[in-house]
């Protein structure tokens, strides 16, 4: 429908406490032999965005739910502004613990007007109450003129922002956001990402959102936390795991890399694009380099190392190319902006911009 023209209506009223949400040492298992979660210890900070990232499987929607309270931990606290919520000695069921959860499929009432799915978890007030507080959160999320109209008539953009307001109304302490977007064709992705972000800055939740889609963590969250096989891999601001990964995954996660296997040799790794700091690493030592796709300069001639273009592909503002180069075993690819090259050029001279340049243990990851 129109979302792409209406924001949000800028209310002050439905504000919630922002509080802390702490994991602590949580382990999970569905089966004795095969562990979901190993010892992850978290925090989501009063008011922050954290988005929970990592591939299919690693454990990101069992961690949500462990925190709403569906699904119990085997090991570990969760904490709420440090009270125990579910550990050894106490479990909250999830209607005790102030957590608002926003699931991918929006799950609206299609039998229900829109104020009626919003109300529908304001049990404990009056009718009118609810039906007040209803409003205030479908003002936020500026869709109250359609109070009264039924889910069908509202675009899947403004579904996702029915289904906030939803778990907005009861002022959650904090707000649990499992695949959010995933439902939304890209086109619409964007504006509803980014009012929902408004919206949640507005409303001074602090919210957990899982993604597997490192761009979207990159747009939404104040800090990622990166998971892998059910552990906790690396958690730090967009920037700090984009420049500074602590492996080879988390550096796969954010960037297309080129990988070449190299030695060190007096405290660079050698390899035919020329040689890289590998400080701390030993003489010998076997490491992996990886390259971004959109670390190089490219220029018809001049300076740098030989290659040839294999393929070129254009991708609108940026071209693909694969090209080869004398010493390397496997073709390397590159990205680069649209018009650099002259069409039909074969040999260029290609130069590596050092800080997309990242060295590592040699140990070939899988996702
Ligand atoms: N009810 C269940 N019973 C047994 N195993 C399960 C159950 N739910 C999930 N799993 C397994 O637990 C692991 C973690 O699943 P989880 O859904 O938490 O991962 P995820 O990171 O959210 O993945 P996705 O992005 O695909 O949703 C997976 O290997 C999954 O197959």
């Amino acid at each position: 429908m129109s979302e792409m023209h209406e924001k949000p209506a800028r209310v002050t009223a439905g504000v919630t406490f922002a509080a802390r949400l702490a994991f602590e040492g949580i382990g999970h298992r569905f089966t004795p032999h095969q562990a979901t979660l190993h010892d992850v210890t978290l925090t989501a900070e009063p008011g922050e965005v954290l988005c929970l990232l990592g591939p299919s499987g690693s454990g990101k929607t069992t961690l949500l739910r462990i925190a709403a309270g569906i699904e119990t931990q085997s090991a570990g606290r969760v904490l709420l502004n440090d009270r125990e919520i579910a550990g050894p000695s106490v479990f909250l069921p999830p209607e005790q613990r102030s957590i608002g959860l926003v699931f991918q499929d929006f799950a609206l009432f299609p039998h229900l007007t829109i104020l009626d799915n919003v109300r529908f978890g304001l049990t404990a007030l009056s009718r009118e109450e609810a039906r007040g507080e209803a409003m205030i959160a479908l003002e936020r999320v500026g869709l109250a003129r359609y109070a009264g109209a039924y889910p069908h008539v509202l675009s899947g953009g403004e579904q996702q922002r029915v289904a906030l307001a939803r778990a907005l109304a009861p002022r959650p302490a904090v707000l649990l956001m499992d695949e959010p977007f995933s439902g939304l064709d890209s086109r619409l992705k964007d504006t509803v990402r980014a009012e929902t972000l408004a919206i949640l800055r507005q409303s001074r939740a602090t919210a957990i959102v899982v993604t597997h889609d490192a761009e979207e963590a990159m747009r939404l969250g104040d800090r990622i936390a990166l998971l892998r096989h059910g552990r906790l891999v690396q958690v730090g601001t967009a920037e700090e795991l984009y420049l500074h990964p602590a492996d080879l995954f988390v550096a796969g996660f954010f960037s297309e890399l080129n990988l070449l296997d190299a030695r060190v040799r007096g405290g660079a790794a050698d390899t035919p694009l020329g040689r890289f700091p590998a400080p701390g690493r030993n003489d010998g030592e076997p490491v992996t380099v990886a390259i971004r796709l959109s670390g190089f300069d490219v220029a018809e001639a001049g300076e740098g190392v030989a290659a040839r273009i294999l393929s070129r592909r254009f991708l609108g503002v940026v071209e693909l190319l694969d090209l080869a180069v004398e010493g390397c075993d496997e073709h390397l690819r590159a990205r680069i902006r649209r018009g650099q090259l002259p069409p039909g050029v074969r040999d260029i001279s290609l130069n590596v911009n050092r800080s997309d340049v990242l060295v590592f243990e040699r140990r070939r990851e899988s996702a």
